[in-house]
């Protein structure tokens, strides 16, 4: 075997006395050389899809993609300081999804590494993505373990992420071009296995999502969804799907698991649907615990198809609601949204209900009907009630009690007429009968309902059967890094219209980064589209802002970096009429840090 690598390694163009190389990589080599007639110091032209193909291609995997966005965000959150890039890949090594930093991105494109890139290793030779397609496990290819001599420099971490029959979906991959010790090598083909189970447990509820689905752990507490298997069972309690991770908690290979009755491979001392959490142990495993827990059920009970085609659920939606339409936003998804979008989804999954509460033009509607469209219960099944224009007599309200199998999202809950929140309550208030017609409960508020100030609008019984868990979506200007969301929201916009590239001038970039933003991710869309579309030359200049939000902020010195809290202060200040403690709740701080700030920075406070 030695001297079969050495010769390898001399035909492929190596370092014959280099250290030992990993035997996949030493497989691949293989069939570099004598199946694909590759050579390592040939580079072929990189080959892409076109734009159109790109979009198709997405369209095409787009439910994993979907699934798959915030945990690359997560990702790259995670390792931007060590100068990843994070991709994900399609089954025949396309690189769908890509997150980069911006500096970063020249030196990627000049190995090949772009958006619709194919890195299948009959292309480009012993790779990440290509080399994972062709074994299946999750594997480092690290600098000259590349076939090719001129992607020496890279280093990449894939793991796949597996779908139906156990077929591989995608595969995540992190790749670097900075030299990478051991010890991070190791920490990050964990990270990046985590994240890829994590998809594939995701994809695995969404595919599944009309069958009663189980989540299996060691740990009882369910806490990380990376570490869980799941198993898909038919009206007869018969395993039709299993997640990869199954096999190895359950002893037994996918083959022997699917068809298997759930019955004959496990004793749960109760019924799944009585329990929150069953406990069995698995002779095959040495008697080792396993706990389960009912990820979802079809809708009317255990043993039933779901209700999606039925009659009640296929009844046309209530006069008021609208069902959400396709998601077709470019969000800007920083990492606390994504945060709180996991763990929304985590939670209705477990169907707790969710309270999404903020300022105007945060983004609570948008955040809600995302939730609501990834929720497993399928796009489309989504109800939105505008409870500031309902009564309680409303028929809306009556055929809502006839639905089955849907997300419900109460926007402007906090506006619900008093007769409203009565019949609500009394719709809402049976637990049992939300779970088995397997509704997901979704409230939106303008404002912090627990605040005492705002507590009193709802009825507390209401309240309290919507609060569930709440999420907190922030203002910009509490948010760590407005500059980052300010450049996403530019380079959203100037992408749309077909200006990709767009520089801020500094003044234009410190108006906008000093500026309070009263109205919001609204209010900085449409102020970054209108930079958009005025640009000109590839820059966006001050003439290019909305004029309303230079003038407030114009006749400060911009070229001190230092003013950029005080000017949001003095505008927060002017914007609350001058009244300190008003501004102290809006800027999120408490009234003795902003007299602090008023003091050190000597800010004047407006007449109000
Ligand atoms: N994550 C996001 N990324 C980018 N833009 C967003 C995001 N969320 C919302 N927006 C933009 O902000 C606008 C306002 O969002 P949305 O209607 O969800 O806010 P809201 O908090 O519900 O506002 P309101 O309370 O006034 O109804 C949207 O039309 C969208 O353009």
């Amino acid at each position: 075997m030695k001297s079969e690598i050495a010769r390898l390694r001399s035909r492929a163009g190596h370092d014959a006395s280099a250290p030992a190389l990993p035997g996949h990589v030493v497989e691949s080599w293989q069939r570099c050389l004598e199946r694909y007639n590759l050579m390592p110091d040939v580079m072929r032209p990189a080959e892409m899809l076109s734009y159109h193909e790109l979009q198709t291609t997405l369209e095409r995997h787009e439910a994993i993609v979907h699934l798959a966005l915030p945990e690359i965000e997560r990702l790259f959150q995670r390792l931007v300081d060590n100068e990843y890039l994070v991709s994900v890949a399609s089954p025949q090594g396309v690189k769908l999804l890509f997150r980069c930093d911006h500096q970063f991105l020249g030196e990627m494109s000049a190995f090949g590494v772009l958006p619709g890139s194919i890195w299948s290793e009959e292309m480009r030779g012993t790779n990440g993505i290509g080399t994972c397609l062709k074994i299946g496990k999750p594997l480092s290819i690290i600098g000259d373990q590349h076939f090719n001599v001129n992607v020496h420099a890279l280093t990449c971490t894939v793991a796949p992420v597996f779908g139906q029959g156990g077929a591989i979906e995608s595969v995540v991959n992190v790749t670097s071009s900075r030299p990478v010790s051991d010890k991070t090598a190791r920490l990050v083909r964990d990270i990046v296995e985590r994240a890829a189970r994590r998809i594939e447990n995701k994809y695995f509820a969404h595919r599944n999502r009309r069958l009663r689905t189980l989540c299996l752990s060691h740990e009882s507490d369910f806490i990380d969804i990376a570490a869980e298997a799941r198993i898909a069972i038919d009206d007869s309690g018969r395993i039709v799907d299993v997640s990869s991770t199954a096999p190895l908690l359950l002893g037994q290979s996918r083959e022997a698991l699917v068809g298997a009755e759930l019955g004959a491979l496990m004793d749960f001392s109760q019924p799944l649907e009585e329990v929150r959490v069953a406990r069995t142990e698995l002779p095959e495993r040495g008697g080792r615990e396993i706990f389960a827990t009912l990820l979802s059920e079809p809708a009317g009970g255990a043993a039933r198809p779901a209700a999606r085609h039925s009659p009640q659920a296929a009844a046309p939606p209530p006069a008021t609601a609208t069902t959400a339409p396709a998601d077709t936003e470019r969000l800007l998804l920083n990492q606390h949204l994504l945060e709180q979008l996991a763990l929304a989804e985590r939670m209705l999954e477990a169907r707790a209900p969710i309270l999404v509460q903020g300022e105007t033009g945060v983004g609570k509607t948008t955040f809600a009907r995302l939730l609501a469209r990834r929720n497993g219960r399928g796009e489309g099944d989504v109800v939105v009630l505008n409870c500031a224009a309902l009564t309680g007599a409303d028929a809306a309200l009556d055929r809502l009690s006839g639905l089955s199998n849907f997300t419900l999202v109460l926007d402007h809950v906090e506006e619900t007429p008093l007769p409203t929140q009565a019949r609500l309550l009394q719709l809402l208030s049976d637990d049992h009968v939300l779970n088995v017609r397997n509704i997901g409960l979704l409230s939106i508020a303008g404002c912090n309902l627990a605040d005492p100030a705002q507590s009193g609008r709802l009825r507390a019984d209401l309240y309290y059967r919507l609060k569930g868990t709440i999420i907190d979506l922030p203002p910009i200007r509490a948010m760590p890094n407005i500059e980052a969301t300010i450049h996403a929201a530019i380079a959203d916009e100037a992408m749309a219209r077909g200006k990709p590239g767009l520089v801020l001038d500094d003044d234009a970039r410190l108006i906008l980064v000093n500026y309070h933003w009263p109205g919001n991710l609204r209010e900085l869309r449409l102020a970054a589209r209108q930079a958009a579309v005025l640009a000109e030359n590839g820059r966006i200049s001050i003439n290019h802002l909305p004029e309303q939000i230079v003038n407030q902020i114009a006749h400060k010195n911009l070229s001190a970096r230092s003013q950029s809290e005080a000017s949001r202060i003095e505008a927060a200040l002017r914007h609350n009429g001058g009244n300190v403690s008003e501004t102290a709740r809006y800027l999120g701080i408490s009234r003795a840090t902003l007299y602090r700030k008023i003091h050190i920075r000597k800010i004047r406070i407006p007449e109000g």
